[in-house]
């Protein structure tokens, strides 16, 4: 299939590269033009502007948008919806919050544009060799989309969720379960830590990933992170979070559903801006080796 891929950041260019494997053509543009080189290089069709991609595609267009949510994707929406004719589709594969994915849907919608929020996990790896996507919108027009999913998602690796909104929806609540589960190995780190054993973290962790119940990619993450910095000693425990722990949590109050370990996670992530903890570098450094998300550093 041919399609059109705005934001080569570390998301979008991984996943771009994921549909050139699978043979299907991409259309790239970023707002820096290094990156639609970047991608040029490794077989994508250059866009220099919006309109441009736009042009180069014929309909139904079907052009997947992996920008920061909020702002940067209403820019990006604002501009191209009057460029856009009726069937065509786009997909918001970002970390945005339901409820802006249904009033976009509306607004599209109205012009008989297709709208798909899709929640995309499995980080930078997951982009580039095979990710979770969380997909909502139109179920038939779905379909026939579906072979993209199917080549770029781990096996058993994608669902159509529903209607719009579920896609990001789901992706939210994933998001909360990912701070309470690393909140709740970091704490486990912190416990070792202050310990009167002299523990190898990067063997323990090692030991857990294989065979225990608290066994997956989190835990052999860990293993990667102590692998490489034996105590953590060069990084800060400061947890940052980009939002969706946040919206977890509002939305669990809203619905007035029960969902303290995900809160005090996320409460735990705020502390951390104050002061340093042990456990606060497990996370950071987490967060460092499946998002690529920055830490700071001791020195
Ligand atoms: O599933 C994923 O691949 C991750 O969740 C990914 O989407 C991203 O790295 C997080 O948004 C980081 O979230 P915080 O910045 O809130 O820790």
């Amino acid at each position: 299939m041919k399609l059109g891929m705005i934001g080569l950041g570390k998301m979008g260019y991984n996943l771009a590269l994921n549909l050139l494997k699978h043979n299907h053509e991409v259309v790239a543009y970023d707002m820096d033009h290094r990156s639609i080189e970047k991608a040029a290089e490794k077989g994508a069709l250059p866009a220099p502007s919006l309109e441009e991609l736009v042009s180069s595609l014929s309909t139904p267009r079907i052009i997947w948008i992996m920008v920061p949510a909020g702002r940067a994707l209403h820019s990006v929406i604002d501009t191209l919806s009057p460029l856009l004719d009726e069937g065509d589709i786009i997909i918001d594969g970002g970390n945005s919050h339901y409820k802006d994915s249904l009033s976009l849907a509306d607004q599209l919608n109205k012009q008989g544009v297709y709208f798909f929020d899709i929640g995309t996990s499995g980080g930078i790896e997951g982009a580039g060799h095979g990710g979770c996507f969380m997909i909502g919108g139109d179920e038939t027009v779905f379909r026939s989309i579906e072979p993209l999913f199917k080549d770029i998602a781990v096996d058993k690796g994608y669902l159509y969720a529903g209607k719009n909104g579920s896609g990001h929806f789901l992706k939210m609540v994933h998001n909360g379960i990912e701070y309470g589960m690393m909140q709740a190995i970091a704490e486990g780190f912190e416990i070792l830590d202050k310990s009167p054993f002299n523990f190898d973290y990067e063997e323990v962790a090692r030991v857990w990933s294989n065979g225990s119940v608290i066994r997956g990619w989190l835990m052999e993450l860990t293993e990667s992170a102590f692998s490489k910095d034996a105590k953590l000693n060069n990084i800060r425990g400061v947890m940052n979070s980009s939002g969706e722990g946040k919206w977890t949590v509002e939305t669990a109050l809203d619905l007035q559903a029960n969902a303290p370990i995900i809160a005090m996670s996320l409460f735990m992530r705020y502390r951390s801006l104050d002061t340093d903890t042990f456990h606060g570098k497990v996370v950071a450094a987490l967060r460092n080796e499946f998002g690529g998300h920055a830490v700071e550093s001791t020195k």
